[in-house]
């Protein structure tokens, strides 16, 4: 068999109370917060097969004499501590070049987001910089964040394109993502995301036009022919950016080709973003800090994830996406870190932490929905997001007796990870560990 870990004091499932329920889905409502924990001073175990997969995981001395006869490529001795299931980040923007410091202090003097995009930098400033890197400079800088992020206990991880703009530039964005993916140890869900501004130069029309038929086109020629794998379809949905008839037409291109409608919509301005991606069936809209009483009530109906992205509000001072309404309304929420030039946040542990505190969510819920709720963002909720039989071993282990220190302890994930454990394999180990992180 491929792992064997033993002697936890915690398992956190995942799966609904009792342990079984809902796995293959995201969970909605009051389900988020109840979900099962198993707890023991004895030891738990969990087996992982050939394959990757969760074989079973239980009482450790049980699991211990079962398997006493087999042999492990690897075993992880987590006496004392708890396992959760990898997190899951559902947003991220981590192919680009040059960072955004100047802006960030201009930002801290009051300037907006919006005031700095208009005015050619933001997003075109990165296009700009994205340009002028090499394809080696960019595959190595994706790499060190891809690792950060495993590092911080991610072991899936959407990544979206989005600093070209043109056919050529897109395309070179995610040969580059695709590299990555068939090379790094993260599972990774490319998103072509050529619609994040309007190319400096072209009107909304023309920008619509060049993203519909030559970009789309593209996209799908290199994933028939299997050099790509894109998966997911995104765009800005903004006032000043693409408006909703605009958005609807690209993801409907998009969805023609087979991806999967996974979008920005209503951050800044409220729009009715959510209705629509609600209409065209989506997967996932993130952001979502405007959205209307009419967008929850929709998203909800039609099962769309709400991806929630706590660094966005706490950076930009927005007001925070009403996290309390979707979940009472019934609309699955998951998590992401966001992580672009403009919110420079790697970690899921701090984002959980943010959207506790500064969102309202319970522990529980933060869990849920960077595990099995990000999954189902990215049509993963089947294979992962929890510790069930079957799904893919992907564990953080957490060195500490309860498995909410990793929450609780903010800016403390370093010290608390003990392993990251991808398909069964332990992808990190950390070199400092000491016992005593509590
Ligand atoms: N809102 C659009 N895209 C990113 C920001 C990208 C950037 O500023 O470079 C986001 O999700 O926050
Ligand atoms: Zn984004």
């Amino acid at each position: 068999m491929r792992l064997l870990v033993h002697s936890a004091r915690q398992l956190a499932l995942v799966t609904g109370a009792g342990g079984a329920a809902a796995a293959a889905g995201p969970l909605v409502g009051p389900a988020m917060h109840a979900i099962a924990v198993l707890e023991s001073d004895a030891g738990l175990a969990l087996v992982a097969d050939e394959s990757g997969r969760i074989e079973e995981f239980g009482n450790n001395t049980e699991i211990m004499k079962k398997w006493q006869d087999t042999s492990f490529d690897e075993v992880v001795d987590a006496n004392g501590m708890c396992v959760i299931p990898g997190f899951i980040d559902a947003h991220t923007h981590p192919i680009w070049s040059g960072d955004r410091i100047n802006e960030f202090i201009m930002k801290l003097e009051g300037a907006t987001y919006m005031d700095i995009h208009k005015k050619g930098g933001g997003i075109y400033s990165t296009v700009r910089n994205t340009k002028n890197a090499s394809d080696e400079e960019l595959y190595v800088s994706l790499k060190s964040r891809l690792t950060r992020m495993m590092h911080a206990g991610t072991t899936v991880v959407e990544c979206k394109s989005g600093y070209g703009l043109d056919v050529n530039s897109e395309i070179r964005l995610l040969k580059i993502l695709q590299k990555a993916k068939e090379e790094h140890p993260l599972d990774i869900s490319i998103t072509f995301c050529g619609a994040h501004a309007i190319p400096e130069g072209m009107n909304s029309t023309e920008a619509v036009d060049a993203v519909v038929n030559d970009q789309i086109p593209a996209v799908k020629e290199m994933k028939q022919n299997g050099t790509l794998n894109v998966e997911n379809i995104d765009v800005f949905c903004e006032k000043g950016v693409f408006n909703v008839e605009e958005s609807r037409k690209i993801l409907t291109a998009g969805k023609n080709i087979g991806l999967r409608v996974n979008f920005h919509g209503d951050e800044l301005c409220a729009l009715g973003s959510a209705e629509m991606g609600a209409q065209l069936n989506a997967t996932a809209i993130s952001h979502l800090e405007e959205i209307s009483a009419e967008g929850i009530a929709a998203m909800a109906n039609s099962g769309v994830v709400a991806v929630i992205l706590p660094t966005t509000a706490f950076i930009m001072h927005l007001k925070p996406p009403p996290v309390r309404q979707l979940i009472s309304h019934g609309v699955p929420v998951a998590l992401g870190t966001d992580f672009n030039p403009n919110a420079y946040c790697l970690a899921m542990p701090l984002v959980m932490h943010l959207a506790c505190i500064h969102l309202g969510m319970t522990v529980n819920e933060a869990l849920v929905a960077s595990t099995l709720n990000a999954a189902a963002s990215l049509g993963r909720s089947a294979t992962n997001g929890s510790i069930q039989k079957g799904k893919w071993a992907d564990f953080v282990i957490v060195n500490a007796p309860r498995w909410e220190h990793i929450i609780y302890q903010y800016g403390a994930h370093s010290h608390l990870i003990y392993a990251v454990i991808k398909d069964g394999k332990v992808v990190y180990k950390n070199k400092e560990f000491s016992r005593s992180t509590v």
